[in-house]
Parts: structure tokens; sequence; C-alpha cells
């Protein structure tokens, strides 16, 4: 296992040790939340009764391979604890999510927690939040209008794709992914987004006040 994978690893398993008896839990994606999740399923094992909401179709097979209760908001209000991934962390807690296609239900998810924590490597934790370009979910229909206003904005966007196609969320969306460089007025660019018809979600995850875990490469482990 590569340094980045242990690191992964190590911060995805200490966020699972925060999972107490009973909670309701958010199940993030990627390859940081991956590891949370089989740790979950380890404890689960060995007799820890918890039961989950997960936040994409990928995560939900994992956990019900792991033996892990998957619940759903018509039968819960609210989640105890929901430990996810990010793209980056700024040093104020504020994120951009959806690199792995999942923002609109990590974010339906988050919301609904009472308690966050967002684990990473260190190469996730940044000053400013803009260098990874920011995933928009959109309807298909129309999307290359939004398309256009994005351009407009300096957005520099790029329609998310798979074989050729255009990538399809979980939600039957596409992912516009944008550079707007430096973002300095997140909220702004936020409210900014989300009147545009078409536009789902954002990737900004902003005020969410969550309890980060960063991992490093040599081994150290930060609860933030
Ligand atoms: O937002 C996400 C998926 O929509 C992921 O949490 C984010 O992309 C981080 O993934 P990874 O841990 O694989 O780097």
């Amino acid at each position: 296992m590569d340094a980045i994978t242990k690191a992964k690893k190590a911060a995805g398993e200490k966020a699972a040790a925060l999972v107490q008896p009973g909670m309701l839990v958010g199940l993030g994606t990627g390859s940081t939340a991956y590891w949370a999740i089989e740790k979950i399923g380890q404890m689960v094992k060995e007799g820890l009764n918890i039961q989950a909401v997960a936040t994409s179709i990928a995560s939900e097979k994992q956990a019900l391979a792991l033996g892990i209760p998957i619940t759903s908001f018509s039968e819960i209000q609210q989640l105890d604890l929901d430990i996810d991934g990010a793209d980056e962390i700024s040093e104020e807690g504020q994120l951009i999510k959806g690199g792995g296609g999942s923002l609109l239900r990590e974010k339906i998810v988050a919301l609904a927690s009472r308690h966050r924590v967002i684990v990473g490597d260190e190469r996730k934790y940044v000053k400013t939040l803009g260098k990874f370009p920011l995933p928009i979910e959109v309807v298909p229909f129309g999307w290359e209008l939004v398309f256009k206003t994005l351009q407009a904005l300096q957005g520099h966007p790029t329609l998310r794709t798979k074989d050729d196609q255009p990538y399809i969320t979980d939600n039957s969306n596409y992912i516009i992914d944008c550079s707007f460089g430096v973002i300095r007025e997140p909220e702004q660019l936020h409210q900014q987004l989300k009147t545009l018809t078409g536009v789902v979600e954002t990737g900004l995850f902003l005020n969410l006040k969550p309890t980060v875990i960063i991992a490093y490469e040599n081994g150290d482990v930060k609860t933030i």
C-alpha cells in the first residue's frame, strides 16, 4: 500500500472510531470514505448496532456487502454523524466536494447530520479553495445553456465525461466542472450558481463546521 493510500486508510479509520452504538450514520463516497466504511463494517461484524444512509450507490453496495444495515429518509429524519471525504478542505473548514460525482446526495446527507466529519490526506488541506475544479450538478435538459452561462462567468467549464459520453450521476444528472481560480467569496459564488436554472447543486459545502481529520504521509493523523 502506498503512503497516500495508507494516509487515507488512517483518516477513514480514525473517523470510524467516532461511531457509537445506536447511531444513525451517513456514509460518504470516495477512496477515503471507503476506509471508514470498511472499518464500520468490521465494527458491525463485531456487534456494533447502527443504521446508515449512503451518499452513493457505490457506497451503499459496499455497506450492504459488509452487512451494515441501510436505512433511508423515508424512515428517519436526522443522522447523528456523517463521515465523508472532500476534494479540498480550507483552513476555515469550507469544502469542495463532488470529484467522485456524488455531491448532491453528499450534501443532502451532510445537511441532515448533527455532526460531520471530513476525512482527507494532507494534499486536500489548502489555504484557499479553488485549485480543484468545482463540480456543478446540472439537469441534462438544456445543459448547454448553463454551460454557456458558466463560460460567461469565467468558470472555464468542462462537461464531465466517462467513456466519451456525459458522466451520469446517481440522480441521472450531468456534472460540469469549473475553474474560477482562487475562490475568495465562496458563499457569493455558490449563491450565484444556484440561481441558474438547470443547476441542481454545487460542490461548495460551506459553513457546515465539520470536524476535519487529516492524515499525513509520514503517519501523523491530526484532528482539526
Ligand atoms: O466528494 C466526493 C465524491 O463526490 C469525495 O468525497 C471526494 O471526491 C474525495 O474523494 P477521495 O477520497 O477519493 O479523494
